[in-house]
């Protein structure tokens, strides 16, 4: 029979090599049964950071010990931000793994948002060459895509996620309710990547968006665990395809070749993810403009709904074009033949599109 918990939760399947279940619902972080359905071994290290960890760590590491009370719970706390995001933690956390014996079958458990889950997913990639990872986003943003499809990483000084490694999950849990204390500007930075599967690949999403911004914005229950759920459909649909970005998982990048570029020259300390993104995605609905791939209308949609939910859309103020193209030359898409931009066509119809000049990027660059 089912209860209500049940009937309020939504699984959706990330199908591939390793399949995983993605599930998203209130009260997730109490369900002791489904946190400890993935940890094989008698190690837990529950990675978390300092404003998620006081949260909701004591509430995870309870609910497992319900189930399985052989189990050796341990916690490595990273300070929370974007620049915990380096090797100099992630050694740290390789150090917590020695320290308690870690073996093979040990697993991590990523509790936080996206910051906490690259970095836990990529101990996790390299620890003894490989062990479980669950995923237990509490952003938005991690909600709807650092959780899923694998992509771990931290950051250089140099460029952002330079070093990293494919390393899916065993499973993604979602606990719609972590998103109430999550701080307005978190949810504003979520809602961005949300708007991103709508112009990348689905022009009536980016439509039921424009229709609940302001519930969204509102952290209404219904829309966020409707955007949550619709978000990680089309990344699970994405990454089961193609995991290790040969072709179609690049248009999860929209955006992301200017963004990675303002975070970087940032020093990973102004605008966050989800904003830079933002201000990338308007820079390359404008560049896709200016080279006649689409029309100058859509790129205008698109900035009004991102200035709707409360993101920026221009480049913040004080930075260089030209130091930015500098950084877009250290950007994963980029290859001997020089940068690669995802681009669109309009709205819903994003591809990818080589040999761009610097000039029209420049020109971009210096209209924002
Ligand atoms: N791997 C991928 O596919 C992928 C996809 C998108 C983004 N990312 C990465 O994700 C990172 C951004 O993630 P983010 O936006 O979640 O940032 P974040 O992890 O820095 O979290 C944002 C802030 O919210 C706090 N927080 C988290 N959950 C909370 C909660 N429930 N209540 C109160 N506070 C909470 C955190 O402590 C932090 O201060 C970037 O490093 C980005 O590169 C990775
Ligand atoms: O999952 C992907 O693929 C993405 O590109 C999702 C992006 O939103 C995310 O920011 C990702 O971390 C970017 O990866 P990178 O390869 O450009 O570093
Ligand atoms: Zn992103």
């Amino acid at each position: 029979m089912s209860t209500i918990a049940d009937l309020q939760r939504t699984n959706v399947e990330v199908g591939g090599e390793r399949p995983y279940a993605i599930s998203i619902g209130p009260g997730l972080l109490d369900d002791g049964a489904l946190l400890a359905a993935s940890v094989r071994g008698r190690h837990v290290l529950l990675l978390s950071d300092s404003h998620v960890a006081p949260l909701y760590a004591k509430r995870v590491a309870h609910a497992l010990r319900g189930v399985r009370d052989d189990l050796r719970i341990d916690a490595y706390v990273l300070p929370a931000g974007e620049a915990s995001k380096t090797l100099a933690t992630f050694a740290e956390a390789i150090d917590a793994l020695a320290a308690i014996g870690a073996t093979r079958d040990a697993c991590i458990i990523a509790l936080g948002g996206g910051v906490v889950g690259d970095l836990a997913g990529f101990v996790a990639a390299c620890w003894m060459r490989g062990i479980d990872c669950v995923q237990v986003p509490t952003t938005l943003l991690a909600m709807v895509d650092s959780s899923v499809g694998g992509k771990t990483a931290v950051d250089l000084p140099q460029g952002k996620n330079l070093v990293g490694a494919f390393h899916p999950p065993r499973a993604v849990i979602a606990d719609t309710e972590a998103l109430l204390t999550l701080p307005p500007r978190e949810l504003r930075a979520g809602l961005a990547e949300v708007a991103k599967y709508g112009a990348i690949r689905d022009a009536a999403f980016l439509d039921w968006i424009e229709a609940h911004a302001e519930a969204l914005l509102a952290s209404d229950d219904a829309a966020l665990t409707e955007a949550v759920a619709r978000s990680c459909r089309h990344k699970a649909q994405i990454v089961e395809r193609d995991p290790y970005e040969h072709g179609e998982r690049a248009l999860l990048n929209f955006g992301h070749t200017f963004g990675h570029a303002i975070e970087a020259e940032q020093g990973f300390g102004g605008l966050n993810h989800g904003e830079a993104v933002a201000v990338g995605m308007v820079l390359a609905a404008k560049l896709s403009a200016r080279l006649g791939l689409a029309s100058d209308a859509d790129a205008q949609r698109l900035a009004v709904l991102l200035a709707r939910l409360e993101l920026p859309v221009a480049i913040p103020a004080g930075l260089d074009a030209e130091a930015l193209l500098a950084r877009m030359r250290l950007d994963k898409k980029a290859d001997a033949n020089g940068l690669r931009f995802v681009l669109w066509d309009g709205i819903g119809a994003a591809r990818m599109i080589a040999g761009v000049a610097d000039d029209a990027v420049l020109a971009v660059l210096g209209d924002s």
